[in-house]
């Protein structure tokens, strides 16, 4: 094929000559001579590997439902991705409903969605996989969610041409909202992050649901979703009860809640969409989010690395009502059962719809100096603590939820102790970043802000 042209015999120095060879390069001073033949031979070679891949690409985007680029969704109008949808959509034996989850791939999205698909219920989930934290944890979860046959939509909330197909095809009678930028004091570095994750796609999910189903006149789906307890800032009133005002958010991350539920009355007036807003309280436990105290802490108390606890202008220490991810499951899925259908049909209300808001919280406050002497039993290791003032990054001194409404329109009764939910959080923690496992490096170089 290639002859080297310092090593030419002298009979292909005459084939040479009669220009059947061509010169193809030049290395070291040497020439490469490559026969014309042997380069269309080649080039078709080169074609052919070029045209096999563009094939796999496009049989792996089209019916696979891969997507090209987050947001570019080839595989929307795609058989397979359809497919993978509807099966996932159907209900089994015993469920009552289909339910889009947003934020599946996250902490309380994948837990409750494998709550509600084990009891029969149509799940199709959604996320756009962000990489505020280690994505490969989110990839883990997500996992364990196909295992159970539920297929995640890999997009943009904001992505009103996805939302589109994705209503066309199914018919949810429930949405469970709870992709969200999470974090209070990222929100001091990435403040748009919040507007763009938390009202902007909140507005455009709100849009998606006012109309869908306008040309058969089927009902709206009912809306539950993610608020948080940093609704109520800088109140002193506890525990803080759902009556409160919340108008003195202390973060632009409780801002962008407190806008949320205020949207959300919008939509319920004008539309008729029925809607519940969950306030949840610190919520912590196995799969849980990297950058929240509980699972930092563990992760530095078992790497031997210092922790930062804060502490108020005076001294104080703070206190947060932690939730155990268990016993919130419980009441993301009873607001699912009790939300009354939407009023609205073809984008207009035809009768006043249900607007709830809950505190989901545990209702009973630990310091932070306590709840690291809790960590620090379950893992068998001394935390390095390191006192600090509070950032002003937007926390607050103390949460403590009052959860009477919870109880009587939910029947939620928060069960477990920050003593037990630690437990079962470090067992977890030991278990899936085991020392020479293939997780162990999954947070490498990762540090919450
Ligand atoms: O209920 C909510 O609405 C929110 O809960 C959660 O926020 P927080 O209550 O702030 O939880 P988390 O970070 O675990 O800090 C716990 C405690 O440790 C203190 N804390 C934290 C970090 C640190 O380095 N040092 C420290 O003392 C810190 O000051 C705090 O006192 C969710 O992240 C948020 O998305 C939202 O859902």
């Amino acid at each position: 094929m290639a002859c080297k042209g310092s090593l030419l015999p002298p009979h292909l120095v005459k084939l040479l000559d009669a220009d059947d060879y061509h010169k193809a390069r030049s290395t070291s001073g040497h020439y490469y001579y490559i026969s014309r033949m042997a380069m269309r031979q080649t080039n078709w070679i080169k074609i052919f590997c070029f045209l096999s891949f563009l094939a796999i690409l496009a049989w792996g985007c089209f019916f696979q439902g891969v997507p090209l680029y987050p947001g570019l969704y080839f595989g929307c109008s795609s058989p397979a991705w359809k497919k993978a949808v509807l099966q996932s959509a159907a209900r089994q034996e015993g469920g009552q409903m289909t339910v889009l989850v947003t934020g599946a791939a996250g902490f309380v999205g994948s837990h409750v969605s494998l709550a509600l698909k084990s009891r029969g219920d149509g799940v199709v989930g959604l996320d756009n996989f962000n990489d505020y934290y280690p994505v490969a944890l989110k990839r883990a979860r997500a996992a364990n969610l196909q295992k159970a046959g539920i297929f995640i939509v890999e997009a943009d909330l904001n992505d009103k041409a996805v939302l589109s197909k994705l209503f066309d095809l199914v018919h949810f009678t429930h949405i469970l909202h709870l992709a969200a930028q999470a974090g209070v004091r990222y929100a001091v570095k990435n403040p748009l992050a919040y507007v763009h994750s938390n009202v902007g796609a909140f507005v455009t999910l709100l849009e998606q649901c006012k109309v869908s189903y306008g040309k058969s006149s089927n009902p709206q789906p009912a809306i539950v979703y993610a608020s948080s307890s940093s609704v109520y800032g800088l109140n002193s009133k506890v525990p803080f009860s759902e009556d409160d005002r919340t108008d003195h958010p202390a973060s632009l991350y409780a801002a962008t809640k407190k806008a949320d539920e205020v949207l959300a009355h919008t939509y319920n007036h004008i539309y008729g969409l029925s809607i519940t807003a969950l306030r949840f309280f610190t919520v912590y436990g196995p799969w849980g989010r990297p950058d929240m105290a509980y699972f930092s802490f563990a992760r530095n108390i078992v790497e031997g690395q210092p922790i930062k606890i804060f502490q108020g202008p005076h001294g104080e220490e703070l206190a947060r009502d932690f939730t155990f991810i268990d016993d919130v499951v419980k009441g993301c899925v009873a607001s699912l059962d009790t939300a009354l259908p939407s009023t609205g049909s073809s984008g207009k209300k035809r009768k006043k719809a249900q607007f709830r808001i809950f505190n989901l919280g545990n209702t009973q406050p630990v310091k932070v100096g306590d709840f690291v002497s809790i960590l620090e039993k379950h893992l068998k290791k001394k935390a390095k603590r390191n006192v600090i003032p509070m950032p002003a990054t937007g926390d607050v001194m103390f949460t403590h939820a009052n959860v009477t409404k919870a109880r009587v329109a939910l029947g939620y009764n928060p069960t477990t102790d920050l003593d037990t939910g630690l437990g079962i959080f470090v067992k977890w923690y030991k278990s899936f970043y085991q020392h020479g496992g293939s997780n162990e490096d999954m947070l490498k170089g990762y540090k919450p802000y």
